[in-house]
């Protein structure tokens, strides 16, 4: 893997009236992983999208160098094909990374149309997209949602292995997530609404 970088300076962030963070940075070389916590509405879902470049922050700047894969609570498979379909339409996109889908637990569910795949096999399902991505720079937001301790174990060895091989991962998760040397980064509880009045 390219030697990869996700970095951030300064950043602010408002939706609707609220401030939800200021002055947030962090820096995240090849090889390393950051798990971002804190409350419900703090802001997590919102960072990640804007380290995504789908949400405009308030104030800061975001620095990205290598390829970024985005997992959220969208799947973005066609929900009317079976499994093994909607996973080749973008594997046909992505390019040739091999996704080891009976390590995913996906093996016997290839011929099922997505719409019927459970809340944990929807977000393997979401976890195979990511691995045939092939990207340098992961950003998973709540990866650990609906899914059973097995599953849990194997998302906490995929970033393992992915940073192990050089990625970054910036993880937002509610839950604990254990991975050796994964930097945590909590977000306020309480901004003063004043700092960018
Ligand atoms: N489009 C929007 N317009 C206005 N406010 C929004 C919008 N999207 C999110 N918010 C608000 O921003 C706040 C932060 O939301 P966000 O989803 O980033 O939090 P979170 O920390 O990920 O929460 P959770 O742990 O519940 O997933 C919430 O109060 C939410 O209502």
């Amino acid at each position: 893997m390219e030697p990869c970088r996700l970095a951030a300076t300064e950043l602010a962030c408002r939706r609707g009236e609220r401030l939800l963070f200021a002055g947030l940075s962090l820096a995240l070389e090849s090889g390393s992983a950051c798990h971002v916590t804190g409350p419900n509405g703090v802001g997590k879902s919102s960072m990640i999208r804007i380290m995504a470049g789908l949400l405009c922050p308030l104030a800061g700047s975001v620095e990205r160098q290598g390829s970024m894969a985005l997992l959220d609570q969208n799947i973005a498979l066609d929900e009317h094909q079976p499994l093994a379909k909607a996973l080749d339409f973008w594997s046909g996109i992505d390019g040739s990374a091999t996704v080891d889908l009976a390590r995913l637990g996906l093996s016997d569910l290839l011929d099922v149309p997505v719409r019927y795949l459970s809340t944990g096999q929807r977000k393997r399902a979401a976890l195979a997209r990511l691995l045939g991505q092939g990207a340098d720079i992961w950003l998973l937001d709540e990866p650990l949602n609906g899914l059973d301790s097995e599953a849990v174990a194997l998302v906490e060895a995929l970033v393992a292995e992915h940073v192990a091989a050089g990625g970054v991962a910036l993880i937002a998760s509610h839950q604990p997530i254990a991975v050796a040397g994964m930097s945590k980064l909590h977000l306020p509880d309480f901004v003063p609404q004043d700092a960018y009045a």
